[in-house]
């Protein structure tokens, strides 16, 4: 592992929920309660409920909002109107199941609080030290004030997030253009940039933006999913990764 990162990278980006900060598993519990009780209240009680490992993991984990919303209902057959922000919220939307998501999950938030992955910080301290450049991405429009309940918002050279990305009109992954931005804004070339994610969408999207080196981080064992996406790595924890970069 040490040889393949032996290659003068310039840069790493590092999603943020699953690798920089324990969020990912409170994404997950939101969804679930909220696709849950939408299935329970249109199917009644024989309804089918979202599976974490396969419904999640396929149709939602890493992609922006609404675009998990719109994948899972596909994977289910089920067409919702697109609704919006002047709706009256009755009926259920695309926009009014994916904002009851946002409400559950910033209850759960508020909660349990936001604790960060501590071999991801160390690691992250080592490459500065090192010379390397470091953003961070995520899908998430909740990404600033996680990092900032988190106190590592400085620890980041660049951030690209959920808002930023609707700003510039920036395509969800599995398109790669969350990573490209932020190798942009980082004077960084992808081909000399290492990509560290936790998803399969993000996997994908670095694997296809030409970086040079793609990481998937699988804290609970789910190695074969990111070789099959063709990660160059796959590791447990982050502190896996020694690197001099030399
Ligand atoms: O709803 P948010 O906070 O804008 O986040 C969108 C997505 O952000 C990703 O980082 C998470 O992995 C997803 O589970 C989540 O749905």
């Amino acid at each position: 592992m040490a040889e393949m990162l032996n290659q003068n990278f310039e840069a790493v980006i590092l999603d943020m929920d699953g690798v920089i900060t324990q969020t990912a598993r409170l994404h997950a519990k939101a969804w679930k309660k909220m696709f849950d009780d939408f299935l329970q209240s249109r199917d009644g009680a024989d309804f089918k409920p979202l599976n974490l490992d396969k419904d999640y993991n396929t149709f939602i984990d890493g992609i922006p909002r609404f675009d998990g919303v719109r994948s899972f209902l596909k994977s289910r057959n089920i067409s919702l109107p697109e609704g919006g922000p002047d709706e009256d919220g009755q009926e259920p939307s695309v926009y009014s199941l994916g904002m009851r998501k946002n409400e559950i999950f910033l209850g759960l938030l508020k909660k349990e609080g936001v604790h960060v992955y501590e071999d991801t910080i160390q690691t992250v301290k080592k490459w500065k030290k090192e010379g390397l450049k470091i953003a961070v991405i995520s899908s998430s429009k909740n990404a600033e004030y996680i990092l900032d309940s988190a106190g590592v918002q400085n620890l980041f050279d660049v951030r690209v997030d959920g808002v930023i990305s609707e700003k510039e009109g920036l395509s969800g992954k599995p398109a790669p253009d969350i990573f490209l931005e932020a190798a942009a804004l980082l004077g960084a070339a992808p081909e000399k940039t290492i990509v560290v994610e936790d998803a399969i969408a993000g996997i994908k999207a670095g694997k296809s933006g030409g970086f040079g080196l793609v990481v998937g981080v699988a804290r609970k064992g789910e190695a074969s999913e990111m070789e099959d996406a063709k990660a160059d790595i796959v590791v447990k924890q982050l502190t896996e990764i020694y690197s001099s970069n030399k």
